[in-house]
């Protein structure tokens, strides 16, 4: 019998640092994700339809380092990277160094449903959005000001990359499980600030990016991309739901496992089909909401939950109101 928890949809806006005056988007953005893809979700829509909902208003919102806002390369350019996938058949799709794309998740789903591969990059990716009908976005729309600061800032001598790196991360996610139990995941990025042209990050990796099986859960993951892969961090988190972990203490272990063996921080969304969920971070923030029987759930410093009525959109986030 399916769990009269579901449907469930959680959803996060990158693990990082969120400067004061940014935190207030942040979570207003992560919150409105998630009360639009519960709404999809309530109305017996697909999990898959859900995050990719969740995760292209996050893309079109210049708030997060996802379609417009991403962060910039070393040479002042974007190259996004994005994944799909469906629990309940293994599917997925994904891109990577993407440019001209306002929404790359949805590319990655059409790469997942309409091709015999799972992952396509570069030219080639944008030859497929062409004859997929998706227009072409020029480079610049994409490119705000707030990124372009940030780039320069690391451009100039005396910049601390590290620093600058570990700073606003702000990838986006999405899990959820509809009412049938189907699970889905989506997770989309401009990557690092100031990276090598050509750099893929984990985001488009399936196993690191994301997961998902009906079977076990999903997972959307956040952070040090090179350090996230070098644990695949999303399915490491199923594997220890698989052997019989909650979606917190899984969360927990696999970022602590991270840490203390390759010294990365991050942050993961997690589901499980009975409808328990979680939002774990190692880094001193990650926005994140998750809606669930008509409940809004959000926070954005190590141990918030904040809860509201999902109707009540008056009283969004009222921590955050600058
Ligand atoms: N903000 C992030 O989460 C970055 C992403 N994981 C990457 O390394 O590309």
């Amino acid at each position: 019998m399916l769990s009269d928890m579901l449907p469930v949809v959680v959803v996060h806006g990158g693990a990082g640092f969120v400067p004061r005056q940014r935190s207030e988007l942040s979570v207003s953005g992560v919150c409105s994700a998630a009360g639009s893809a519960y709404g999809i979700l309530k109305g017996g829509g697909s999990s898959m339809d859900a995050v990719v909902n969740a995760v292209t208003l996050l893309e079109n919102n210049p708030a997060f380092n996802a379609g417009i806002g991403s962060v910039l390369n070393v040479r002042g350019d974007i190259e996004m990277d994005a994944l799909v996938m469906d629990g309940k058949t293994l599917a997925s799709g994904a891109v990577s160094a993407v440019r001209n794309i306002a929404n790359p998740t949805q590319l990655a789903r059409l790469v997942m449903e309409k091709t015999s591969h799972a992952c396509l990059t570069a030219e080639g990716a944008s030859q497929f959005a062409r004859a997929m009908g998706i227009p072409e976005v020029p480079v610049e729309s994409l490119i705000t000001d707030y990124s372009r600061m940030r780039w320069q800032k690391n451009l100039a001598a005396d910049a601390n990359p590290v620093e600058c790196q570990m700073g606003k991360m702000g990838t986006v996610g999405a899990v959820a499980v509809d009412t049938e139990g189907n699970i889905a995941c989506a997770t989309s990025t401009g990557g690092m600030l100031n990276k090598m042209v050509g750099r893929v990050g984990d985001t488009p990796c399936i196993g690191s990016g994301g997961y998902a099986d009906n079977n076990i859960g999903a997972v959307s993951t956040t952070g040090h991309g090179e350090t996230i892969m070098k644990v695949t961090l999303a399915r490491l988190i199923l594997f220890n739901m698989e052997k019989g972990q909650s979606v917190e203490a899984a969360s927990d272990s696999g970022l602590a496992l991270m840490k203390s063996r390759v010294d990365g921080l991050g942050g993961v969304i997690t589901v499980d089909p009975q409808g328990h969920w979680a939002a774990r971070f190692s880094s001193l923030q990650m926005a994140w909401a998750a809606a669930q029987s008509d409940t809004l759930h959000y926070g954005l410093y190590t141990g918030e939950h904040f809860t509201q009525n999902i109707d009540d959109p008056e009283s969004h986030y009222p921590k955050y109101k600058a």
